[in-house]
């Protein structure tokens, strides 16, 4: 663990992060693990894994019946296919996110995957996996940087690509999707500290949020 920073009580640090889609959270979420000497989930890439399950089968994200099955079906080895992001896998990941029936099946593993201490991103990380964690951040950016960073991120990739237009529209749309559905809707815990990186790079993210843990911690 990291020079001081340590959980405030017994309990193993849990840190909470959640976020719109190429906020950095992930990024963020990564450093602060490798920081904090603990594990890190992206929980998105459970959605994107069941959603590709359901399209394996032929089957709609949107359907709940088979979106369930998938994942209740869920093996961690579905978690390393390297079709997990891209359009296809981000439109089926949020459709299948807003199935109540996926949500709670993906919850347990969540929730014990944090018990010894992890920090976690997602959409619903300080709202429903992890109410009780000692830190939550809400991270976002301006639609336009997210977009900007997810376009050249999938170049670097490389393969097809959408032009920068239609990514920022899927990504509005996704965003939308989220925060308005019934079952845990994207939105910044009340005790969620925001974070803004739009004209932050992600050392400079990473910075900020040492300096909120510190505070939050008292350390
Ligand atoms: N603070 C930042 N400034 C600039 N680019 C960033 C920053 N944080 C992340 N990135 C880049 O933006 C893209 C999306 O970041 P990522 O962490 O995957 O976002 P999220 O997990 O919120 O979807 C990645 O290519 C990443 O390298
Ligand atoms: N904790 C989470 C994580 C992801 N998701 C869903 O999964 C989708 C993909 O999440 P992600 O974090 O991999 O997406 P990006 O932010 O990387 O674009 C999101 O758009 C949400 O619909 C969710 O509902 N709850």
């Amino acid at each position: 663990m990291s020079d001081g920073l340590h959980s405030l009580d017994d309990r193993p640090l849990t840190v909470a992060i959640d976020g719109p889609a190429a906020s950095g959270k992930g990024t963020l979420a990564k450093r602060l693990a490798v920081l904090l000497g603990v594990p890190h989930l992206d929980t998105g890439l459970l959605y994107r894994a069941v959603g590709r399950r359901v399209l394996d089968d032929g089957a709609d994200p949107a359907d709940a019946e088979a979106a369930t099955a998938a994942a209740v079906a869920l093996v961690p080895a579905d978690l390393g296919r390297s079709d997990l992001r891209g359009p296809v896998a981000d439109a089926a990941a949020a459709k299948v996110a807003s199935v109540p029936g996926v949500r709670a099946a993906l919850l347990e593993f969540q929730r014990r995957f944090a018990q010894s201490g992890a920090v976690l991103d997602g959409r619903d990380i300080g709202t429903v996996v992890l109410p009780d964690a000692q830190v939550k951040l809400f991270v976002t950016a301006g639609l336009d940087v997210r977009a900007r960073r997810r376009h050249q991120e999938l170049m670097a990739r490389g393969g097809n690509v959408p032009d920068f237009e239609m990514i920022r529209a899927e990504m509005a749309a996704r965003d939308e999707a989220d925060r308005t559905r019934a079952a845990a809707p994207l939105r910044p815990a009340d005790d969620a500290a925001i974070l803004d990186t739009s004209s932050l790079d992600a050392s400079e993210a990473l910075a900020r949020a040492e300096a909120i843990i510190r505070w939050k911690l008292g350390v």
